[in-house]
């Protein structure tokens, strides 16, 4: 059975299972899609602050005698696996000696210790200064790293652990005919003595976004898990929880309403800025990892596709491919001769063409190469595709004022 807690939300109080007190400072970056969302959590809820920060939240010191640089990672969970697997395919195994430890190393960066956390304990030890980075969704970071402002999301978008915050009411009932959360704001059913009973496990975010959203009587109740069963149940009139594919939701009659997203999260590399600024190590690992991640991510799209053309010229090839839709390359396609020998004599008869294809046009480039005399095609995954520089790593340095 699911704790139980309950909470009323009036109208200037924001609870929030770890604040001491109810001054809050939130601070969402810009969206992840622009340029600079090296430093950007995706949020629906883009507003930025909301009053000051707690005296009693100010960042803990940070221990001088620790030489040794900390990431945490989640320990259990649908998040713990493709973490060790997406710093696996980057070259950073992670080697675990006992699966009862709690830590690890990843033998590629000799000062770094890997510390296996629940995903809120890693926001809650970054920010207390027990470790300096972590892989985290960005709905845990946004829910528990309120305290203070010591987190920077290093990267925003690791392209696992994608759902969304969002409001949740039965399909039927008193809900049938309300399809937005202005709808539903307005409902008269609200009243002092009988509140909206919302069951959330984000008491922060869940009360934040009903407040700014005109809702007046509301009860806040927090649980652990199952949340789609309590109003089926009777026991709560809505829900604010994580949605992906939205099974779930439609398991249990309840449909989500427009304007209800709280906000969008996927997995994210955290890190304090206290260690940033001032523990040895942090930044050069933190550059490290930024790089590995962010080139790995952007080949995990793409394919590398080599292809002989017979030829005259590396030219008379390279007008043939350029002539492609489905092949750009990155800067062009590298057209190189194939030596043979013909009659005692070094000869090029077959041009090899390189480009790195979209996944996506991977079928339509075959077809199109096939048609300009393209043979012997041969694709291959990529691993990293590093950019002259890594632009979240630009964006981190001017973040932190360096
Ligand atoms: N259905 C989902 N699809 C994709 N990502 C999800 C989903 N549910 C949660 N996540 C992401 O994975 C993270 C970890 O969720 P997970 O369910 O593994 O742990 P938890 O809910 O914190 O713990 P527990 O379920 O054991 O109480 C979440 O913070 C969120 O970022
Ligand atoms: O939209 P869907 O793809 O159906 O996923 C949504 C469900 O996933 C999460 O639960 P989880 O599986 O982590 O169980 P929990 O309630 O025990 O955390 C979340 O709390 C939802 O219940
Ligand atoms: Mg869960």
């Amino acid at each position: 059975m699911s704790t139980m807690l309950a909470a009323r939300l009036d109208s200037t109080a924001i609870p929030s299972p770890q604040l001491p007190s109810p001054s809050i400072r939130l601070r969402f970056s810009p969206p992840a899609g622009s340029r600079s969302r090296s430093l950007a959590p995706r949020a629906a809820a883009s507003a930025t602050a909301v009053a000051t920060k707690p005296a009693a939240a100010a960042a803990a010191p940070l221990s001088a005698d620790r030489t040794v640089v900390r990431i945490g990672l989640p320990s259990k969970g649908r998040m713990a696996e493709q973490t060790l697997s997406l710093l696996k395919s980057c070259q950073l195994s992670v080697r675990q000696l006992n699966p009862r430890q709690y830590t690890a190393d990843i033998p590629l960066i000799p000062n770094l210790e890997v510390w296996f956390q629940r995903p809120k304990d890693i926001v809650r030890k970054l920010q207390s200064g027990d470790l300096d980075l972590g892989i985290v969704g960005f709905d845990t970071v946004s829910e528990y790293g309120q305290v203070n402002d010591d987190l920077v999301v290093v990267h925003d978008a690791l392209d696992f652990g994608q759902c969304r915050l969002s409001l949740a009411v039965p399909k039927g009932g008193i809900f049938e005919n309300i399809h937005s959360v202005e709808d539903m704001a307005k409902m008269p059913e609200w009243t002092e003595e009988q509140p909206l009973r919302v069951v959330t496990g984000f008491g922060y975010l869940g009360a934040k976004f009903l407040k700014e959203n005109g809702f007046k009587h509301v009860r806040l109740l927090s649980a652990d898990g199952a949340l789609e069963s309590f109003p089926p149940m009777g026991m709560a009139d809505a829900i604010v929880d994580l949605v992906s594919s939205g099974t779930t939701l439609r398991e249990n009659n309840l449909k989500e309403i427009e304007g209800g997203v709280v906000l969008e999260s996927q997995a994210t590399l955290v890190a304090s800025r206290r260690s940033l600024h001032k523990r040895n190590g942090v930044l050069e690992i933190t550059h490290e990892l930024l790089e590995r991640l962010e080139a790995h991510l952007r080949a995990s799209t793409e394919l590398m596709v080599t292809a002989n053309m017979r030829g005259n010229s590396a030219e008379d090839v390279a007008e043939r491919v350029l002539s492609l839709t489905s092949i750009c390359g990155l800067q062009g396609p590298t057209i190189s001769p194939v030596y043979c020998r013909r009659d005692g004599k070094v000869a090029v008869e077959y041009y090899a063409m390189n480009a790195v294809v979209p996944q996506k046009l991977l079928y339509k480039a075959i077809q199109q190469l096939r048609s300009i005399g393209g043979s012997g095609v041969l694709v291959t995954k990529l691993t990293y595709i590093f950019d002259e520089e890594t632009l979240r790593w630009r964006d981190l340095l001017t973040e932190l004022g360096l």
